[in-house]
Protein backbone atom coordinates (compact mmCIF):
# COMPACT_ATOMS: atom_id res chain seq x y z
CA UNK A 1 0.00 0.00 0.00
CA UNK A 2 2.67 2.33 0.35
CA UNK A 3 6.32 1.80 -0.76
CA UNK A 4 9.19 4.00 -0.69
CA UNK A 5 12.39 3.18 -2.87
CA UNK A 6 15.66 4.59 -2.31
CA UNK A 7 14.23 7.72 -0.25
CA UNK A 8 16.13 10.32 0.25
CA UNK A 9 16.18 14.10 2.03
CA UNK A 10 18.84 16.36 2.43
CA UNK A 11 17.98 19.76 3.93
CA UNK A 12 19.92 22.75 3.35
CA UNK A 13 20.71 24.49 6.80
CA UNK A 14 22.98 27.20 7.11
CA UNK A 15 25.02 26.84 4.65
CA UNK A 16 25.87 23.23 5.22
CA UNK A 17 23.86 19.88 4.11
CA UNK A 18 21.86 17.54 6.89
CA UNK A 19 20.90 14.04 5.54
CA UNK A 20 17.45 13.58 7.09
CA UNK A 21 16.83 10.32 4.64
CA UNK A 22 19.53 8.25 3.45
CA UNK A 23 18.20 5.84 1.13
CA UNK A 24 15.10 4.55 2.73
CA UNK A 25 13.25 1.53 1.50
CA UNK A 26 10.17 0.59 3.00
CA UNK A 27 7.15 -1.88 2.14
CA UNK A 28 4.07 -1.30 4.18
CA UNK A 29 1.24 -3.78 3.18
CA UNK A 30 -2.36 -3.16 2.76
CA UNK A 31 -4.23 -3.46 5.80
CA UNK A 32 -1.38 -3.73 8.28
CA UNK A 33 -0.46 -1.54 11.24
CA UNK A 34 3.18 -0.19 10.89
CA UNK A 35 5.32 1.12 12.96
CA UNK A 36 8.55 3.50 12.34
CA UNK A 37 10.55 3.87 15.69
CA UNK A 38 13.94 6.10 16.06
CA UNK A 39 15.52 8.42 18.52
CA UNK A 40 15.14 11.95 18.23
CA UNK A 41 16.62 12.84 14.89
CA UNK A 42 16.58 9.65 13.21
CA UNK A 43 14.45 10.75 10.65
CA UNK A 44 11.20 9.66 11.26
CA UNK A 45 8.97 13.08 10.91
CA UNK A 46 11.10 13.94 7.36
CA UNK A 47 10.10 10.05 6.33
CA UNK A 48 6.48 10.32 7.20
CA UNK A 49 6.16 13.80 5.50
CA UNK A 50 7.88 12.85 2.48
CA UNK A 51 5.16 10.08 2.41
CA UNK A 52 2.36 11.96 1.73
CA UNK A 53 4.88 14.91 -0.28
CA UNK A 54 4.77 17.93 2.51
CA UNK A 55 8.25 17.69 1.90
CA UNK A 56 9.63 16.86 -1.56
CA UNK A 57 12.34 13.63 -1.16
CA UNK A 58 15.38 14.95 -2.50
CA UNK A 59 15.49 11.45 -4.79
CA UNK A 60 13.88 8.19 -4.62
CA UNK A 61 9.82 7.29 -5.24
CA UNK A 62 6.93 7.45 -2.49
CA UNK A 63 3.98 5.00 -4.29
CA UNK A 64 1.02 4.93 -2.33
CA UNK A 65 -1.76 2.70 -3.29
CA UNK A 66 -0.50 2.20 -6.89
CA UNK A 67 0.37 5.81 -7.30
CA UNK A 68 3.41 6.94 -7.59
CA UNK A 69 3.05 10.45 -5.75
CA UNK A 70 6.86 11.48 -6.64
CA UNK A 71 5.78 12.12 -10.20
CA UNK A 72 2.73 14.65 -9.47
CA UNK A 73 4.07 18.17 -9.29
CA UNK A 74 4.21 20.81 -7.00
CA UNK A 75 4.84 20.62 -3.23
CA UNK A 76 3.76 22.18 0.06
CA UNK A 77 0.76 24.23 -0.16
CA UNK A 78 1.68 24.88 -3.67
CA UNK A 79 1.17 21.19 -4.95
CA UNK A 80 -0.72 20.62 -7.99
CA UNK A 81 -4.29 19.67 -8.15
CA UNK A 82 -3.51 15.85 -8.68
CA UNK A 83 -1.30 15.99 -5.96
CA UNK A 84 -3.80 17.39 -3.84
CA UNK A 85 -6.40 15.12 -4.57
CA UNK A 86 -3.94 12.21 -4.10
CA UNK A 87 -3.48 13.75 -0.75
CA UNK A 88 -6.91 13.83 0.51
CA UNK A 89 -7.35 9.81 0.36
CA UNK A 90 -4.47 9.96 3.17
CA UNK A 91 -5.63 10.74 6.66
CA UNK A 92 -2.66 12.65 8.64
CA UNK A 93 -2.64 12.72 12.64
CA UNK A 94 -0.69 15.08 14.60
CA UNK A 95 1.16 14.67 18.28
CA UNK A 96 -0.46 17.90 18.86
CA UNK A 97 -3.94 17.53 17.04
CA UNK A 98 -3.57 20.81 14.70
CA UNK A 99 -7.03 21.85 15.71
CA UNK A 100 -8.84 24.93 15.03
CA UNK A 101 -9.61 26.54 18.12
CA UNK A 102 -12.30 29.04 16.94
CA UNK A 103 -14.29 26.24 15.29
CA UNK A 104 -16.51 23.79 16.73
CA UNK A 105 -15.67 20.14 17.18
CA UNK A 106 -17.67 19.50 13.78
CA UNK A 107 -17.06 22.13 12.34
CA UNK A 108 -12.99 20.94 12.34
CA UNK A 109 -13.78 17.59 10.93
CA UNK A 110 -15.47 19.09 8.19
CA UNK A 111 -12.71 21.23 6.91
CA UNK A 112 -11.51 18.93 4.87
CA UNK A 113 -14.62 18.26 3.32
CA UNK A 114 -15.35 22.16 3.12
CA UNK A 115 -12.04 22.13 1.03
CA UNK A 116 -12.95 18.74 -1.27
CA UNK A 117 -16.29 21.21 -2.32
CA UNK A 118 -18.91 18.84 -0.26
CA UNK A 119 -22.07 20.38 -0.29
CA UNK A 120 -23.14 21.32 3.61
CA UNK A 121 -25.96 19.05 4.48
CA UNK A 122 -23.53 15.95 3.35
CA UNK A 123 -20.54 17.48 4.93
CA UNK A 124 -22.06 17.89 8.50
CA UNK A 125 -24.13 14.43 7.91
CA UNK A 126 -20.62 12.89 7.49
CA UNK A 127 -18.74 14.59 10.35
CA UNK A 128 -21.09 13.24 12.01
CA UNK A 129 -21.17 9.64 11.44
CA UNK A 130 -17.18 10.07 12.12
CA UNK A 131 -17.41 12.08 15.29
CA UNK A 132 -19.89 8.73 16.24
CA UNK A 133 -17.30 6.63 15.11
CA UNK A 134 -14.90 7.92 16.78
CA UNK A 135 -16.99 7.77 20.19
CA UNK A 136 -17.05 11.77 20.55
CA UNK A 137 -21.10 12.05 19.31
CA UNK A 138 -22.00 14.63 22.11
CA UNK A 139 -19.29 16.80 21.91
CA UNK A 140 -19.99 18.04 18.06
CA UNK A 141 -21.16 21.17 19.07
CA UNK A 142 -17.60 21.76 21.68
CA UNK A 143 -14.59 24.01 21.19
CA UNK A 144 -11.20 22.19 21.56
CA UNK A 145 -10.84 24.65 24.39
CA UNK A 146 -13.28 21.88 26.20
CA UNK A 147 -12.07 18.39 25.39
CA UNK A 148 -9.50 16.45 26.93
CA UNK A 149 -5.91 15.60 25.27
CA UNK A 150 -7.13 12.12 24.46
CA UNK A 151 -10.91 13.36 23.23
CA UNK A 152 -8.59 16.41 21.20
CA UNK A 153 -6.76 13.67 19.54
CA UNK A 154 -9.97 11.57 18.38
CA UNK A 155 -11.44 14.46 16.89
CA UNK A 156 -8.02 14.91 14.94
CA UNK A 157 -8.31 11.28 14.02
CA UNK A 158 -12.28 12.01 12.92
CA UNK A 159 -10.77 14.96 10.74
CA UNK A 160 -8.03 12.41 9.15
CA UNK A 161 -10.84 10.26 8.27
CA UNK A 162 -12.89 12.56 6.43
CA UNK A 163 -11.35 12.13 2.62
CA UNK A 164 -12.38 8.13 3.25
CA UNK A 165 -8.73 7.76 3.18
CA UNK A 166 -7.00 3.98 2.55
CA UNK A 167 -4.00 5.16 4.28
CA UNK A 168 -3.59 6.96 7.54
CA UNK A 169 -0.08 8.72 8.50
CA UNK A 170 0.39 9.23 12.38
CA UNK A 171 2.99 11.62 13.09
CA UNK A 172 3.41 10.77 17.40
CA UNK A 173 -0.14 11.07 18.05
CA UNK A 174 -0.09 9.39 21.72
CA UNK A 175 3.26 11.74 22.62
CA UNK A 176 1.53 14.19 23.95
CA UNK A 177 -1.07 12.00 26.06
CA UNK A 178 -0.85 10.25 29.34
CA UNK A 179 -0.35 6.11 29.39
CA UNK A 180 -4.35 5.43 29.92
CA UNK A 181 -5.13 7.87 26.83
CA UNK A 182 -2.40 6.34 24.78
CA UNK A 183 -3.46 3.16 25.31
CA UNK A 184 -7.42 4.38 24.33
CA UNK A 185 -6.53 5.87 21.33
CA UNK A 186 -3.80 3.14 20.27
CA UNK A 187 -7.06 0.90 20.25
CA UNK A 188 -9.04 3.34 18.63
CA UNK A 189 -6.39 2.96 15.32
CA UNK A 190 -6.82 -0.52 15.64
CA UNK A 191 -10.21 -1.44 15.59
CA UNK A 192 -10.15 1.86 12.74
CA UNK A 193 -7.76 -0.48 10.86
CA UNK A 194 -10.05 -3.38 11.29
CA UNK A 195 -12.82 -2.04 10.89
CA UNK A 196 -12.07 0.17 7.60
CA UNK A 197 -9.17 -2.21 6.65
CA UNK A 198 -7.22 1.34 6.49
CA UNK A 199 -3.47 0.82 6.24
CA UNK A 200 -1.84 2.58 9.11
CA UNK A 201 1.31 4.03 9.26
CA UNK A 202 2.61 5.60 12.17
CA UNK A 203 6.00 7.01 13.88
CA UNK A 204 6.86 6.29 17.32
CA UNK A 205 10.05 6.89 19.60
CA UNK A 206 8.08 4.46 22.37
CA UNK A 207 8.50 0.62 22.14
CA UNK A 208 5.27 0.57 23.43
CA UNK A 209 3.31 1.81 21.16
CA UNK A 210 4.71 -1.05 18.89
CA UNK A 211 4.25 -3.73 21.21
CA UNK A 212 0.64 -2.08 21.13
CA UNK A 213 -0.70 -2.02 18.40
CA UNK A 214 2.20 -2.98 15.26
CA UNK A 215 1.99 -5.71 13.14
CA UNK A 216 5.19 -4.34 11.39
CA UNK A 217 7.98 -2.23 12.26
CA UNK A 218 11.11 -0.50 11.34
CA UNK A 219 13.75 0.80 13.08
CA UNK A 220 15.62 4.13 11.67
CA UNK A 221 18.42 5.13 12.82
CA UNK A 222 20.46 8.15 11.37
CA UNK A 223 18.41 8.05 8.37
CA UNK A 224 18.53 4.87 7.59
CA UNK A 225 16.06 1.30 7.74
CA UNK A 226 18.45 -0.22 10.24
CA UNK A 227 15.62 -3.50 10.33
CA UNK A 228 12.22 -4.35 9.55
CA UNK A 229 9.92 -6.90 9.47
CA UNK A 230 6.86 -8.18 10.52
CA UNK A 231 6.88 -8.05 14.67
CA UNK A 232 7.28 -12.13 14.78
CA UNK A 233 9.54 -12.14 12.66
CA UNK A 234 11.97 -9.70 14.27
CA UNK A 235 11.39 -11.12 17.63
CA UNK A 236 12.13 -14.98 15.39
CA UNK A 237 15.56 -13.25 14.23
CA UNK A 238 18.94 -13.36 15.92
CA UNK A 239 20.61 -10.26 17.28
CA UNK A 240 17.34 -8.19 16.70
CA UNK A 241 17.83 -5.23 18.38
CA UNK A 242 14.34 -4.50 17.79
CA UNK A 243 13.34 -7.70 19.25
CA UNK A 244 16.00 -7.01 22.32
CA UNK A 245 14.51 -3.77 23.13
CA UNK A 246 10.30 -5.38 23.15
CA UNK A 247 11.84 -8.18 25.09
CA UNK A 248 14.66 -7.29 26.76
CA UNK A 249 15.88 -10.45 28.71
CA UNK A 250 18.68 -10.09 30.98
CA UNK A 251 20.59 -12.31 33.22
CA UNK A 252 24.21 -13.81 32.91
CA UNK A 253 26.11 -16.99 32.93
CA UNK A 254 26.64 -18.46 36.63
CA UNK A 255 30.59 -19.36 35.64
CA UNK A 256 32.47 -20.16 32.76
CA UNK A 257 31.86 -23.76 31.12
CA UNK A 258 28.28 -23.42 30.21
CA UNK A 259 25.97 -21.93 27.21
CA UNK A 260 23.06 -19.14 27.65
CA UNK A 261 20.70 -19.37 25.14
CA UNK A 262 17.95 -16.85 24.22
CA UNK A 263 14.41 -18.77 23.79
CA UNK A 264 11.80 -17.02 21.87
CA UNK A 265 8.15 -18.52 21.88
CA UNK A 266 5.21 -17.50 19.76
CA UNK A 267 1.55 -19.05 18.51
CA UNK A 268 1.07 -22.36 19.58
CA UNK A 269 4.61 -22.40 20.95
CA UNK A 270 3.95 -20.70 24.01
CA UNK A 271 1.58 -22.92 25.53
CA UNK A 272 3.71 -25.95 25.62
CA UNK A 273 5.93 -27.07 28.30
CA UNK A 274 8.99 -27.18 25.82
CA UNK A 275 11.67 -26.50 28.29
CA UNK A 276 10.64 -29.51 30.93
CA UNK A 277 10.21 -31.82 28.04
CA UNK A 278 14.21 -30.40 27.30
CA UNK A 279 15.39 -31.07 30.66
CA UNK A 280 13.25 -34.25 30.97
CA UNK A 281 14.72 -35.42 26.90
CA UNK A 282 18.42 -35.14 27.78
CA UNK A 283 18.74 -35.32 31.91
CA UNK A 284 20.02 -31.99 32.05
CA UNK A 285 19.53 -29.17 34.74
CA UNK A 286 17.87 -25.73 32.97
CA UNK A 287 18.71 -22.83 35.15
CA UNK A 288 15.97 -19.69 34.05
CA UNK A 289 18.45 -16.54 33.82
CA UNK A 290 15.85 -14.42 32.96
CA UNK A 291 12.00 -14.55 31.27
CA UNK A 292 9.26 -11.76 29.64
CA UNK A 293 5.87 -12.98 28.28
CA UNK A 294 3.31 -10.63 26.61
CA UNK A 295 1.16 -9.88 23.90
CA UNK A 296 1.92 -7.93 21.03
CA UNK A 297 -0.46 -7.69 18.14
CA UNK A 298 -2.85 -9.62 20.30
CA UNK A 299 -0.86 -12.54 20.25
CA UNK A 300 1.08 -14.00 23.29
CA UNK A 301 4.86 -14.23 22.64
CA UNK A 302 7.64 -14.77 25.12
CA UNK A 303 11.53 -14.84 25.11
CA UNK A 304 13.55 -16.95 28.04
CA UNK A 305 17.29 -16.73 28.59
CA UNK A 306 18.32 -19.80 29.98
CA UNK A 307 21.76 -21.70 31.30
CA UNK A 308 22.24 -25.45 29.72
CA UNK A 309 25.50 -26.96 31.39
CA UNK A 310 28.25 -27.87 29.04
CA UNK A 311 30.02 -25.70 26.44
CA UNK A 312 28.37 -25.22 22.83
CA UNK A 313 29.28 -28.14 21.04
CA UNK A 314 27.84 -30.40 24.27
CA UNK A 315 24.13 -29.01 23.85
CA UNK A 316 23.76 -28.83 19.59
CA UNK A 317 21.45 -31.67 20.02
CA UNK A 318 19.08 -30.00 22.77
CA UNK A 319 19.69 -26.60 21.25
CA UNK A 320 18.39 -28.56 18.09
CA UNK A 321 15.99 -30.04 19.51
CA UNK A 322 14.50 -26.22 20.65
CA UNK A 323 14.25 -25.76 17.07
CA UNK A 324 12.81 -28.31 15.93
CA UNK A 325 9.97 -27.74 18.44
CA UNK A 326 9.64 -24.51 16.41
CA UNK A 327 11.46 -21.63 18.98
CA UNK A 328 13.92 -19.40 18.29
CA UNK A 329 17.09 -20.49 19.99
CA UNK A 330 20.19 -17.48 19.80
CA UNK A 331 23.31 -18.30 21.34
CA UNK A 332 24.10 -15.57 23.76
CA UNK A 333 27.17 -17.03 25.75
CA UNK A 334 29.46 -20.10 24.85
CA UNK A 335 28.96 -20.10 21.30
CA UNK A 336 32.00 -20.67 18.68
CA UNK A 337 32.38 -18.63 15.77
CA UNK A 338 29.12 -17.20 14.56
CA UNK A 339 29.49 -19.04 11.25
CA UNK A 340 29.53 -22.68 12.75
CA UNK A 341 26.02 -21.48 14.08
CA UNK A 342 23.37 -22.84 12.47
CA UNK A 343 21.45 -19.80 10.97
CA UNK A 344 17.53 -19.64 11.22
CA UNK A 345 17.21 -15.86 10.08
CA UNK A 346 13.84 -15.93 8.36
CA UNK A 347 14.11 -14.07 4.51
CA UNK A 348 11.23 -11.92 5.43
CA UNK A 349 13.58 -9.94 7.41
CA UNK A 350 15.73 -7.21 6.33
CA UNK A 351 18.77 -6.62 8.39
CA UNK A 352 21.62 -4.11 6.89
CA UNK A 353 25.05 -3.52 8.11
CA UNK A 354 24.33 0.24 9.47
CA UNK A 355 26.75 2.11 6.90
N1 LIG B 1 13.54 21.72 7.86
C1 LIG B 1 14.74 21.25 8.24
N2 LIG B 1 15.86 21.94 7.95
C2 LIG B 1 17.07 21.47 8.31
N3 LIG B 1 17.27 20.29 8.96
C3 LIG B 1 16.18 19.59 9.29
C4 LIG B 1 14.87 20.01 8.95
N4 LIG B 1 13.97 19.08 9.40
C5 LIG B 1 14.71 18.12 9.99
N5 LIG B 1 16.04 18.40 9.93
C6 LIG B 1 17.14 17.57 10.43
O1 LIG B 1 17.01 16.27 9.87
C7 LIG B 1 17.31 15.27 10.83
C8 LIG B 1 16.12 14.34 11.01
O2 LIG B 1 15.06 15.09 11.61
P1 LIG B 1 13.59 14.49 11.84
O3 LIG B 1 12.75 15.56 12.45
O4 LIG B 1 13.11 13.87 10.58
O5 LIG B 1 13.89 13.33 12.90
P2 LIG B 1 12.91 12.62 13.94
O6 LIG B 1 13.36 11.21 14.03
O7 LIG B 1 11.50 12.85 13.54
O8 LIG B 1 13.21 13.39 15.28
P3 LIG B 1 12.15 13.93 16.38
O9 LIG B 1 11.55 12.71 17.00
O10 LIG B 1 13.02 14.72 17.32
O11 LIG B 1 11.17 14.79 15.63
C9 LIG B 1 17.74 16.01 12.08
O12 LIG B 1 19.13 16.11 12.09
C10 LIG B 1 17.10 17.37 11.92
O13 LIG B 1 17.85 18.36 12.61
Amino acid sequence: MITTSGLTKVYQSRGREVTALDGVDLHVREGEVYGVIGQSGAGKSSLIRCVNLLERPTSGTVTVDGQDLTALAGRGRRAGKELRRARSRIGMVFQHFNLLDSRTVRDNVELPLEILGISGQARTRKALELLDLVGLADKAKSYPGQLSGGQKQRVGIARALAGDPKVLLSDEATSALDPETTRSILHLLRDLNQELGLTVLLITHEMDVVKTVCDSAALMKNGRVVESGTVGALLATPGSELAHELFPVGGTASGPGSTVVDVTFHGETAARPVISQLSRTYNIDISILGAAMDTVGGKQIGRMRIELPGSFEENVVPIGFLREQGLQAEIVDGAPAATEIPSQTPAAITKEVAK
